[in-house]
């Protein structure tokens, strides 16, 4: 449910039939795209290439001077607005919250509107409180109270309330710092995993859309559509200078991160606990020796040298990245790019170390891909 298609839209602001009195500049330029049930579609551009307006045309907060988007078919003029915006979240950035409603009064006002009772709407809201990775007893709180990051969260939960099949997220994560912007952004890909919406993302950011998007539109001043791709092939193959400017340096080292990494050989790494003594970190015969937990899982490298009496916490080298066995390409490089000695950690799904492997085996690997599926064979994320 819910697809989204957009067939020759334009919008010119300034129109006679506009109630917004605009300059007459054409902000979307004769767009058509299709954003698929159940994926995440990023569009993504310059300041004031359109994506804004591509995104309000779609709930009708800005009307199309010309050409129709469709809902699952059916032409969204056609709808009674308050209908249409029922089957449609929508989170912006600063999360657009009530500022003297509580979180939950926040999350449970459109069912409230839609006539749910009091109870279920709240039982349903505090279950999205927590969906969303906040704690219950924040629910009490006003947004003043919360972070940003906090907030943006209870912006999805709230979107999200009315268990509509599509969403408009117009740079939702942008007003918080890289940390929690990044895990904003997995917990979003991890809830949508679950939820399957149809969701129409708009940033400026290319490292967000890549992340993000099952496919990216990339559009240009003017709005005119310059790419509609997946990440990969964004990355792979960009059509002109436009888009290859946009995507940014380094494209074909992150383009990696598509790359599945196949079966791979590691090598068995010989490892420390915390407490081990000089002598049996020495007894390795290796400039670097790893060091794992009670389960197995790597905690960081100990240069043997630097050992007195025996290995505690104060002496790893935590630099190195640890990638996953079911990880990417660009995870095992960058393992192994980080690691001091070299050789990069490899873990598990549950965190246990598996092996290592270096930089010069991970290459013939790409070198290999590269040979089989010329700006192609990708998978998705
Ligand atoms: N109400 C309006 N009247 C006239 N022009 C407008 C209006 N709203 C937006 N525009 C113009 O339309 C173009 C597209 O604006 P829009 O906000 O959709 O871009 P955007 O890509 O979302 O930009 P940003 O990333 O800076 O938010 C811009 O040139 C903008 O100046």
């Amino acid at each position: 449910m819910g697809m989204i298609r957009f067939e020759g839209v334009t919008k010119r602001y300034g129109d006679p039939s506009d109630s917004d009195p605009g300059q007459g500049s054409v902000a979307v330029d004769d767009l058509t795209l299709e954003a698929p049930t159940g994926r995440i579609t990023v569009l993504v551009g310059p300041s004031g290439c359109g994506k804004t307006t591509t995104l309000r045309m779609v709930n009708r907060m800005i009307t199309p001077t010309s050409g129709t988007i469709s809902i699952d078919g059916r032409d969204t003029a056609s709808f009674d607005v308050a209908e249409l915006r029922r089957g449609i979240g929508y989170v912006i950035q600063h999360a657009g919250l009530f500022p003297h409603r509580t979180v939950l009064d926040n999350v449970t006002t459109v069912p409230r509107l839609l006539g749910t009772d009091r109870r279920t709407a709240r039982s349903r809201a505090m279950e999205l409180i927590e969906r969303v990775g906040l704690d219950p007893a924040l629910a009490r709180r006003y947004p003043a109270q919360l972070s940003g990051g906090q907030q943006q969260r209870v912006g999805v939960a709230r979107a999200l309330a009315a268990d509509p099949p599509v969403m408009l997220m117009d740079e939702p994560f942008s007003a918080v710092d890289p940390v929690v912007r990044e895990q904003l952004q997995n917990e979003f890909l991890r809830l949508q995993s679950e939820l399957g919406k149809t969701i129409l993302f708009v940033t400026h950011d290319i490292d967000e859309a890549v992340k993000l998007g099952d496919q990216v539109a990339v559009l240009r001043v003017g709005g005119v559509l310059a790419q509609l791709d997946s990440p990969a092939k964004l990355l792979a193959d960009p059509v002109d200078d436009f888009v290859a400017g946009f995507v940014g340096r380094d494209r074909g080292y992150r383009a990696l991160s598509f790359a599945a990494a196949p079966e791979l050989s590691l090598t068995d790494e010989p490892t420390v606990r915390l407490g081990a003594t000089a002598a049996e970190v020495q007894a390795l015969g290796s400039v670097w020796v790893l060091c794992v937990g009670d389960a197995d899982e790597p905690l960081g490298w100990v240069r043997a040298a630097a050992v007195d009496r025996e290995v505690t916490r104060e002496v790893l080298h935590r630099g190195g990245t640890v990638a996953a066995t079911n990880g990417s390409l660009r995870e095992l490089l960058d393992a192994s790019l980080s690691s001091p000695s070299g050789r990069g950690v490899v873990a598990d799904a549950d965190g246990r170390l598996v092996g290592t492997i270096r930089a010069a085996d991970v290459v013939p690997v790409i070198e290999a891909r590269r040979d089989r599926a010329p700006a192609e064979g990708a998978t998705s994320r």
